[in-house]
C-alpha cells in the first residue's frame, strides 16, 4: 500500500456534500422508521376511538415515511426532508382540527423545525423561514386555535399520549442536533489532518514539519538528547518527469516516500519538505546513526527499480546529514543539512554527506 493511500481515502470522504448526506441519511434512518411505527400504531388507536378520518390519515403518513426512506436511500434526501415536513405539518393541523391540542401531536412540528433546516437544496433564508413557520404553527395549535370537532372516547389516556408525544418529539429533536454535532466534529478533525498532511504522499507537509521540528528541538534541549536532521533529495527527478510524464513522477515520489517511511523508526518523522525533497527528523540519534540508517535505503530503492517495468534507470537519492548542537537553533541545523546535501549533489549524487564540523563531535 502506498503511503498516500490513506490520504486518497481521506479525500474520497472529504467531499463535504457527501459527508453531509451520510449524516443526514443516518438521521433519517433513525427517525423515519420510528415515525412510521408511531403512525402505524395510531391507525388502530384512531379507528377504535371513532375518528376514522385520522386512522386513514395515519395510513397515508406511514406510506409517506416509508417512501421518504426509499427516497433518502436513492440520494434524494432533500426531497425526503421536504416530504416529511409536509407530512408532519398536515398531520399536526388535521389532528388538532379534529381532536384539539390535548394529545400533543403538534409537538412533532417543533421537532421537525430542527430537522427541516437540514434541507440543503434551498437558500439559508428559505430554510430558516420554513423552520420558523413550523414553530409558529406549533405555537398556534398548542394554544388551541381549533375547537376540536370530535371528543375522543379514550380521553382519560390523553395526558399519557401527550406525554409520550412530547418525549418522542423531544428525543428526535435532540438526536437531530447530536448528529449535526458529530458531523461538525468529524469535519473539524479532517480539516486539522488536511492542514498537516501532504496530499500526494501522505507524509507530513512542510507546515506540520515546522511544528514537529520545534517540538523535537524543545525536547532535545530539555533532555539534552541527540537530534539529527537529514535532507534527502531525489536525483535528476526532472528527467523522470520529462521522460515518463508527471504521473509517473508522482508515483516515483510516493514510492520513495514509502521507502523512506519504512526505513525510519516510528518515533522519527518524515516530512515532504519541497517538490522532491524530504526532511527526516531523527530523535535520539547521532549523525553516524543516521548514516547507518540511510545506507539501507539505496538497496531498497534499487529493489524497487528491479520490480518497476517503466523506469529504465534506478531512482537514487542524495542525502545531507547534520546533528543538532545544543548551542544552535534548529534552523541552523537544517541549513547545515542542506549544505551537506548540496555537497552530495556536487560530488555526483547518490551519496550521503555528513555536515563536516559535527562528525568529529558526534562520534
Ligand atoms: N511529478 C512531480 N514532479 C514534481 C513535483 N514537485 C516538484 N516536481 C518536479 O521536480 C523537478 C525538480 O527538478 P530539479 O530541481 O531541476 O532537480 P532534479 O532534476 O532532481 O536535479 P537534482 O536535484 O540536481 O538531481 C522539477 O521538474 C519539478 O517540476 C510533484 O509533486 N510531482
Amino acid at each position: 500500500m502506498y503511503v498516500n493511500d490513506g490520504v486518497k481515502q481521506l479525500f474520497q470522504t472529504q467531499d463535504p456534500s457527501a459527508q453531509t448526506d451520510s449524516h443526514r441519511l443516518q438521521l433519517i434512518l433513525f427517525i423515519a422508521p420510528i415515525a412510521a411505527l408511531v403512525h402505524f400504531v395510531l391507525i388502530p388507536f384512531f379507528y377504535y376511538t371513532g375518528v376514522a378520518v385520522l386512522a386513514t390519515l395515519n395510513v397515508l403518513s406511514v406510506l409517506i415515511w416509508v417512501y421518504g426512506i426509499w427516497l433518502s436511500k436513492h440520494n434524494r434526501i432533500n426531497l425526503a426532508i421536504q416530504l416529511f415536513s409536509c407530512e408532519v405539518l398536515l398531520h399536526s393541523v388535521v389532528v388538532s382540527y379534529y381532536v384539539g391540542p390535548d394529545p400533543g401531536f403538534q409537538y412533532y412540528l417543533w421537532a421537525m423545525s430542527s430537522f427541516a433546516v437540514m434541507d440543503t437544496s434551498c437558500s439559508r433564508f428559505r430554510v430558516f423561514i420554513s423552520a420558523v413557520m413550523l414553530v409558529l404553527i406549533f405555537a398556534l395549535l398548542n394554544v388551541g386555535v381549533f375547537e376540536p370537532v370530535y371528543e375522543l372516547t379514550l380521553s382519560e389516556y390523553l395526558p399519557y399520549i401527550k406525554l409520550a408525544n412530547m418525549v418522542i418529539a423531544g428525543i428526535l429533536s435532540v438526536f437531530a442536533i447530536m448528529i449535526m454535532r458529530g458531523f461538525h466534529q468529524s469535519q473539524q478533525a479532517e480539516l486539522k489532518e488536511l492542514a498537516a498532511i501532504d496530499s500526494l504522499t501522505g507524509l507530513f507537509n512542510r507546515r506540520q514539519g515546522g511544528v514537529l521540528l520545534k517540538q523535537a528541538y524543545r525536547l532535545a534541549l530539555r533532555n539534552q538528547n541527540q537530534l539529527t536532521i537529514v535532507m534527502a533529495d531525489i536525483d535528476r527527478f526532472k528527467q523522470i518527469n520529462d521522460r515518463y510524464g508527471h504521473s509517473v513522477g508522482d508515483t516515483v515520489l510516493c514510492q520513495v516516500a514509502e521507502t523512506l517511511q519504512n526505513s525510519i523508526r516510528k518515533s522519527d518523522a518524515l516530512i515532504r519538505w519541497g517538490g522532491e525533497e524530504f526532511l527526516i527528523l531523527l530523535s535520539d540519534a547521532s549523525a553516524r546513526d543516521a548514516e547507518k540508517l540511510l545506507a539501507k535505503i539505496s538497496p531498497r530503492l534499487e529493489q524497487l527499480y528491479a520490480e518497476n517495468e517503466v523506469l529504465e534507470f534506478p531512482v537514487t537519492l542524495s542525502f545531507g546529514v547534520a546533528q543538532w548542537q545544543p548551542d544552535e537553533s534548529i534552523e541552523q541545523t537544517i541549513m547545515c543539512a542542506d549544505d551537506a546535501l548540496y555537497i552530495s549533489k556536487q560530488e555526483g549524487r547518490n551519496r550521503i554527506t555528513l555536515a563536516e564540523s559535527r562528525v568529529a563531535e558526534s562520534v
